[in-house]
This record gives structure tokens, sequence and C-alpha cells, in this order.
């Protein structure tokens, strides 16, 4: 199953510098591994905004949700979630 995902992102100003880090290149890692196993297909920045679209491909609502409850800017962060249908437009499906 598509989802589209927007996470917008806010960290507390006054975290420590070496916390926000360690939390960011922890949340690098956890993204490029499911991208690597392919239930994270891709990622955009929103331009201008701390803020990404990312296109899920997995088994079903469980799965995304462990997976966003997993990130480690989850705490951080709010989330629109938009599941997607085939568009009978695409010239793929031709
Ligand atoms: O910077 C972001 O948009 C937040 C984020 C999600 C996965 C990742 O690597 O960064």
């Amino acid at each position: 199953m598509l989802f589209a995902v927007r996470m917008d992102v806010s960290v507390p100003q006054d975290m420590d510098a070496q916390a926000k880090a360690e939390l960011l290149a922890a949340e690098k890692d956890y993204s490029q591994d499911l991208q690597r196993k392919g239930e994270w297909q891709s990622i955009w920045r929103c331009v201008g905004e701390y803020a990404n679209i990312s296109i899920f491909d997995v088994a079903g609502n469980e799965r995304l949700h462990e997976i966003l409850w997993g990130l480690p800017l989850f705490p951080y962060m709010t989330m629109d979630i938009t599941p997607l249908a085939e568009h009978p437009s695409d010239i793929s499906l031709d």
C-alpha cells in the first residue's frame, strides 16, 4: 500500500547542540535503512520549510504506524498522511 506522508519538524530551539546532532544522525540512519529495504520509497524536501513529503510502500496501516512511531524525530513532528490509489490517467498503467 502506498502512502504520502508530510512531516513537519519542530525541534526545540533550546535543545542541546550535541543531542540535536545525534538525533538528526539517528533519523537519517533510520530513514536510509528503510529506503534500502524499499519501504520508504522517496523523500523530498518542501522548499523553504523544515518539512518533507515522503512516499511509503508498506504492507498496511499497522506497518506504516510502526515506522512513523519509530522515527527518532517523532516527538518533534506533526504529520499528514494520505493513502494513495492508482490514477486512471497514469500512462505507466497503459
Ligand atoms: O529533515 C526532515 O525532513 C526529517 C527527516 C525525516 C527523515 C529524515 O532523514 O529526516
